[in-house]
């Protein structure tokens, strides 16, 4: 960004500690959640509808007051339940759901207005902002008030918004979810490119597993108002705490076994699962007979059709049909019928397997997860 008019707000390090808050008659939508953010990171709160998102970002913003614990941004405390800095004057951006531009002002004088604090005269104002409305191409566009813009294009003239007046801290409350599948693709790309050029510290709450993995530095997962996780998204992915952070986060398979032997000293136990037995890593304490559940990432299921010679079971494989075949134009995904009835569930491969197909499923024991039941 070449404007040199409008100084940069310094990214801060944001800091939650044991943050609670309940609705006057007595909904307990946040308890005890506690993460630090540092400054200048990409950090993604996911979670299901319900879980607490929107009001942890509302609280973060000085929108929602904390009923205990406290906020701060780089020490300065903005939250606690003695205190309550207004959102104004937090130094923040946001960017919501439904774009919320003033439908009285035209794109240009949008942005612009985001700069309205800064003391600048208004021809100064006026060419930051459609500067940055250029640079995210939609110059051509600066006159037209927002109800005669796309939807794609309302939500990029709120990006151009945020940006402009370079904030410390940016905020997003599921911005794409009112966009067709591409544009949110190519929205996601430029949120993420932009937030970073800028060097702001970034808060997005968003309840798509792919979008949290593809943005963050850092994922916060959340659950009926807990931090139940909070981690790079690569360790999220490998080591989840929780069945449920598995679950949210993508799983080939879910199936019940008992523990036969275990390694402690590598966290790999062999467990019995229905007619097979695998290798699986698990994190938490495990015993011989313990019932268990394997958590199978689709990573670590590799499909190959299966021979007359394979013996069902053997090393880390078994046998299944497939049921269904989905074109997923870099190769299909395919649904496959194993023992009992059970499942596996996004089975990639570069080839087609039709339905009906017999195909051996291999399992790397790096992807396979145990959990007491
Ligand atoms: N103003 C309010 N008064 C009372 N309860 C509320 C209020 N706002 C939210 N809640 C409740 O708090 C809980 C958390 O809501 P929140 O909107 O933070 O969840 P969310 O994860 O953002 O959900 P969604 O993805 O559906 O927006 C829910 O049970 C919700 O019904």
């Amino acid at each position: 960004m070449s404007d040199r008019t409008i100084s940069q707000e310094v990214a801060p390090d944001l800091s939650v500690v044991s943050v609670s808050k309940t609705y006057e008659g007595g909904k307990c939508a946040l308890s005890e959640v506690t993460f630090e953010a540092e400054a200048g990171s990409f950090v993604v709160l996911l979670g299901p509808s319900g879980s607490g998102k929107s009001t942890l970002l509302r609280c973060i913003a000085g929108l929602e007051r904390v009923s205990s614990g406290s906020i701060s941004f780089s020490k300065r405390t903005v939250s606690s339940s003695t205190l309550h800095v207004k959102s104004e004057d937090r130094q923040l951006s946001m960017v919501f759901q439904d774009y919320a531009l003033w439908p009285h002002m035209t794109a240009l004088e949008n942005v612009a207005f985001a700069l309205r604090r800064r003391g600048l005269g208004k021809s100064e104002r006026n060419a930051s902002a459609a500067s940055m409305l250029e640079r995210m191409g939609l110059g051509h566009l600066a006159s037209r008030y927002p109800q005669e813009l796309s939807g794609g294009e309302q939500q990029r003239v709120a990006l151009a918004r945020a940006l402009v007046a370079r904030p410390g801290l940016m905020l997003f409350d599921e911005p794409l979810s009112n966009l067709d599948a591409d544009l949110r693709e190519r929205l996601r790309v430029e949120i993420s490119t932009l937030t970073r050029e800028v060097g702001a510290t970034a808060l997005y709450i968003t309840h798509d597993q792919s979008e949290a993995f593809a943005l963050a530095d850092y994922v916060g997962v959340l659950e009926s108002g807990r931090l139940v996780q909070f981690d790079r998204p690569e360790r999220l992915y490998l080591f989840p705490k929780t069945p449920f952070v598995a679950r949210f986060t993508g799983l080939a398979g879910d199936l019940p076994g008992v523990v036969a032997s275990t390694d402690e000293r590598k966290h790999i136990a062999v467990t019995q699962v229905g007619p097979h037995s695998f290798k699986a890593s698990y994190s938490e304490t495990l015993a011989v007979g313990d019932k268990v559940r394997m958590l199978i990432r689709a990573k670590a299921a590799l499909m190959v059709p299966s021979s007359e010679h394979d013996v069902d079971g053997f090393g880390q494989s078994l046998f299944g049909s497939v049921t269904d075949v989905a074109f997923r134009g870099i190769g299909y995904e395919h649904v496959v019928e194993i023992f009992d009835g059970h499942r596996l569930e996004g089975i990639f491969s570069g080839e087609r397997y039709g339905r009906g197909t017999k195909v051996k499923v291999e399992l790397d024991p790096e992807g396979c997860i145990l959990f007491a039941e």
